[in-house]
């Protein structure tokens, strides 16, 4: 099960829920967390200290976290509310040898402090890492001890208090059980070695923020066996500050070995890798433990990214007002290549959804065939020949915002097309929105070294232009593959507008936003949107209502933007999987379809606007 995806409905809820966005969280990279910690050590205040700090207050959040956990009436194990009236909580801790399984070994020993039943299982010790030295084993020689890492202070506390636990490599070896992540254990064979299998509540504490290559050999199999056992007994899952296996500059998992958690506590300062690309599926909810205040201060780092949960309000319209108030948005696509069926079905839904927004008129110049289609599906939309390149040129002289790619065809008709509509929209000074195959045709003009480049980039410095690439599509236009963005999304959308200008989404679970204003690039990761969307025509659906929003002037500026667009579409897709009311027909993640969404994304903008005195 996807128990990441599970947060998602409550994100939709909190973002509907409020007038003004909440202040977006400040995303923060492993690098800058060390940083953060060692400016404070510098203060004169004591690492160890911040440790036992750190798992005092994750210890009792375990506490609460499972007490609310259990009173809940869903909490049954084949219908039996047995560890609601269980005497004894318990524990399962897995640690490894770093300072996260030094924040693992204090929790146990608090948890034990507090009458928690708990087992620690070691991953990577042998059998000497786990004596108890009798030279440091009482707290004032702990205290005062210099040259012990915090890891191995914190190991020798919960020892020196008579914690249990087990060597992982031990219970591997014990049972039969290869390590070796083929073999197939039966997970009851791991409560009979002695591993508390059926606890409450399972702690990862494996690995933390210092993770910094594929978890290999024994590593990758703790982790592979944590998410069996996890599977099988179905306790509570919590990582400390980070999933173990899961990288938190880039919300990459190496080799699918990470595990997967119901919670993290997240240490210090929220991690950038928490809220994209795999980090949405493994972190489960995210709950900060606020340890430093890092944030404050003319010293404080700037975040490498922030996270938006909720859109701006909508301000509703003037009553003396009419359509040309609302904008003329012109969508260029919808072509089809001669003896091909073509893609029509492009523009279509770009219009509809630029529609949905609330737009005041929309003109869809695709290829002729699919006319007498657009107007059956959309007769409030007008119509003009794609390939009247005199028409279109004229038509949009006239537009409020035009929004190119949708389905225009990579041949070379359609990139001459591109380039006479694209030179166009700059004389004109139209704000632009290039998605799909304008974004193929753009990544050509670059490596050509095309003047319409640096045209693109003089433009987007006074005229809003939003470029919408997926991975694949940005991997085109930095002419690198698509596993080089994937690794590092954040650096691909830098670059992205390092070499065209503009205003980027790099789309896909945890899409991420770069804004530019004046001098400075922000970047943004929305927590909007599902796995539902991962189907054809989502994208196009984007690109018309980033262009339907740009149109409407009597907008504020925030409200027009790419990240409010990226939300919102997000949003809409969030809803119609959500559906409450009985008496719909349910659209789930599997079968949403990109035509669902302007039904929704109307909604969204109705839920969004606010009555003059609600301000
Ligand atoms: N000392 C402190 O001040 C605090 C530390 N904190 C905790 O410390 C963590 C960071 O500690 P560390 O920097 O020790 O990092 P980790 O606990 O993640 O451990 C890193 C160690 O594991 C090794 N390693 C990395 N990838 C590996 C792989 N794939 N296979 C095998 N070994 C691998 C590294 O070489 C390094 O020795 C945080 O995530 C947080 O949990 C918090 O308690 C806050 C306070
Ligand atoms: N797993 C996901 N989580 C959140 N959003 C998603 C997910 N998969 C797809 N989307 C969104 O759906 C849209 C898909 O766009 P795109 O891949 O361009 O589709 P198409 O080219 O078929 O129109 C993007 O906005 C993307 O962010």
């Amino acid at each position: 099960m996807n128990k990441g995806a599970n947060m998602k409905p409550d994100c939709h809820l909190a973002a509907l829920a409020s007038i003004t966005p909440n202040e977006a969280t400040a995303l923060y990279n492993s690098e800058q967390v060390y940083a953060m910690e060692q400016a404070w050590f510098a203060q004169g205040h004591d690492s160890f200290g911040l440790m036992q700090q750190a798992a005092w207050q994750m210890a009792q959040y375990i506490q609460k976290a499972n007490e609310q956990k259990c009173a809940r009436p869903s909490a049954s194990i084949n219908g039996t509310p047995a560890r609601r009236h269980r005497y004894q909580q318990r524990a399962s801790i897995w640690v490894g040898k770093g300072n996260n399984g030094g924040d693992g070994w204090l929790i146990a020993h608090y948890l034990r402090r507090m009458g928690w039943q708990v087992q620690v299982v070691t991953v990577g010790f042998s059998k000497d890492d786990l004596e108890t030295d009798n030279s440091i084993i009482k707290d004032t020689d702990i205290n005062s001890a210099t040259s012990i890492s915090d890891a191995e202070r914190a190991k020798q506390i919960a020892l020196s208090k008579g914690c249990r636990y087990q060597r992982f490599e031990e219970m591997c070896a014990e049972w039969n059980a290869s390590p070796n992540i083929d073999a197939d254990a039966d997970a009851s064979t791991w409560q009979a070695s002695g591993c508390a299998a059926d606890a409450d509540v399972y702690i990862d504490a494996i690995f933390g923020i210092g993770l910094d290559r594929a978890p290999a050999g024994i590593y990758q199999s703790a982790i592979y066996r944590f998410n069996q056992l996890a599977k099988c007994y179905k306790p509570f899952v919590i990582s400390v500050d980070i999933p173990s296996g899961l990288v938190a500059a880039t919300g990459e998992v190496f080799a699918g070995a990470a595990i997967q958690a119901d919670m993290t506590l997240c240490l210090v300062a929220r991690k950038f890798g928490l809220h994209t690309k795999d980090g949405m599926d493994y972190s489960g909810q995210v709950v900060d433990i606020a340890l430093i205040p890092y944030a404050l201060g003319d010293n404080a780092l700037k975040p490498i990214a922030k996270l938006v949960t909720s859109a701006y309000a909508l301000t509703p319209r003037q009553q003396n007002s009419y359509k040309g108030s609302y904008g003329h948005v012109l969508i260029i696509g919808g072509n089809r290549v001669d003896g091909s069926q073509g893609m029509g079905g492009a523009a279509i839904l770009s219009a509809s959804s630029a529609m949905a927004t609330g737009a005041g008129k929309i003109t869809v110049a695709c290829h002729e065939a699919f006319h007498a289609a657009l107007l059956t599906s959309l007769p409030d939309a007008m119509t003009i020949n794609l390939h009247d390149a005199d028409g279109v040129r004229q038509l949009l002289k006239g537009a409020s915002v035009i929004a190119i790619g949708m389905g225009l065809g990579r041949d070379d008709k359609a990139k001459k097309l591109f380039v006479c509509y694209l030179k166009a929209a700059i004389t004109e000074k139209k704000p632009i929105v290039i998605d799909a195959d304008g974004l193929y045709h753009l990544a050509d003009l670059h490596k050509e070294h095309h003047p319409l480049i640096a045209a693109l980039q003089q433009h987007s410095a006074h005229h809003s232009v939003c470029l919408t690439p997926h991975s694949g599509e940005a991997a085109k236009l930095l002419d690198i593959k698509v596993s080089q963005v994937e690794s590092d999304r954040l650096a691909a959308i830098r670059q992205c507008a390092t070499d065209y200008g503009g205003d980027w989404v790099l789309k896909g679970a945890g899409s991420l936003v770069l804004e530019q204003r004046g001098q400075q690039a922000q970047i943004y990761v929305c927590a909007t949107g599902n796995a539902g969307m991962a189907t054809a025509g989502m994208g196009d659906v984007l690109s018309g209502l980033i262009a339907g929003l740009l149109a409407q002037k009597d907008l504020i500026r925030e409200s027009r933007g790419l990240q409010q667009a990226v939300l919102l579409h997000g949003m809409a897709g969030d809803m119609l999987i959500n559906q409450t009311n009985k008496t719909a027909l349910l659209i789930g993640q599997r079968g949403l379809q990109a035509q669902d969404m302007p039904a929704a994304i109307r909604h969204i903008m109705q839920e969004l606007t606010v009555s003059d005195n609600s301000w």
